[in-house]
C-alpha cells in the first residue's frame, strides 16, 4: 500500500481512538480530568511528528464538523470558543513537541517520558490562557483551576502515555514505516 495512504489511515485510526479515550472523564471543577493527554500523548509517540499530527487534526476536524469526540461528548466548533478549547489547540503543540522531542533524539523511554512531560505542559499552559480570556477570568483563577490540577495527573499520564508509546512503537516499526 502507498506510504502516505497508510499513514492517513494510521492518523484516522489514532483519531479514533483518541475519541474513545476522551470519554474518560473525571469533573474536577471546571475542567474535567480526562484520557485526551494520554491518548494524545501516546499517539505522537507511536507515529511521531508528522503522523501523529495528522491524528490529532483529523480528530479536531471530526469534533468541529459536529461528531461527539471532545470530552463528555461535546461536539461542534463552539468548543473551541469554551473554556476548554485552549486545550484542544494545545494538543497540536504537544503533538508536534513529543514528535520532534522524539525524532531528534531516539525512541527511547527515557526520551519519550521527558516529551511527554514537556508536551502535557505545554497544553496546559495553552488551556489555561484560553480559561483566562474565554471564561473573563483572572490569570490567579484561570491557572488555580486549568493548570495546578492537572500537573500530578498529567505527570502520571505522560509516564504512561512513554511507556505504551515506545512499547507499540518498537512493535510496530517492525512492519510500519511510519515517520
Ligand atoms: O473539551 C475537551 O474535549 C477538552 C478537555 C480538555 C481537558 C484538559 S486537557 C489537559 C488537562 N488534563 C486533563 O486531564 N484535563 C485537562
Amino acid at each position: 500500500m502507498n506510504i502516505s495512504l497508510k499513514s492517513m489511515i494510521l492518523a484516522a485510526e489514532f483519531a479514533a481512538i483518541i475519541a474513545i479515550f476522551s470519554q474518560f472523564t473525571i469533573p474536577l471543577g471546571i475542567i474535567p480530568l480526562t484520557g485526551q493527554t494520554l491518548a494524545v500523548g501516546f499517539t505522537a509517540t507511536i507515529l511521531g511528528r508528522r503522523v501523529g499530527t495528522q491524528a490529532i487534526l483529523i480528530y479536531l476536524l471530526l469534533g468541529f464538523i459536529g461528531l461527539p469526540v471532545f470530552a463528555g461528548m461535546k461536539a461542534g466548533i463552539g468548543v473551541l470558543f469554551g473554556p476548554t478549547g485552549g486545550y484542544l489547540i494545545g494538543f497540536i503543540f504537544t503533538s508536534l513537541i513529543v514528535g520532534t522531542i522524539l525524532e531528534k533524539t531516539d525512541f527511547t523511554y527515557f526520551w519519550a517520558i521527558v516529551a511527554n512531560i514537556v508536551g502535557a505542559i505545554i497544553s496546559l499552559i495553552f488551556g489555561s490562557i484560553w480559561l483566562k480570556f474565554f471564561s473573563d477570568s483572572t490569570w490567579l483563577a484561570a491557572f488555580t483551576g486549568g493548570f495546578f490540577p492537572f500537573i500530578l495527573p498529567g505527570l502520571i499520564k505522560a509516564v504512561a502515555a512513554a511507556y505504551i508509546g515506545i512499547t507499540i512503537h518498537k512493535r510496530m516499526k517492525l512492519s510500519y514505516s511510519v515517520t
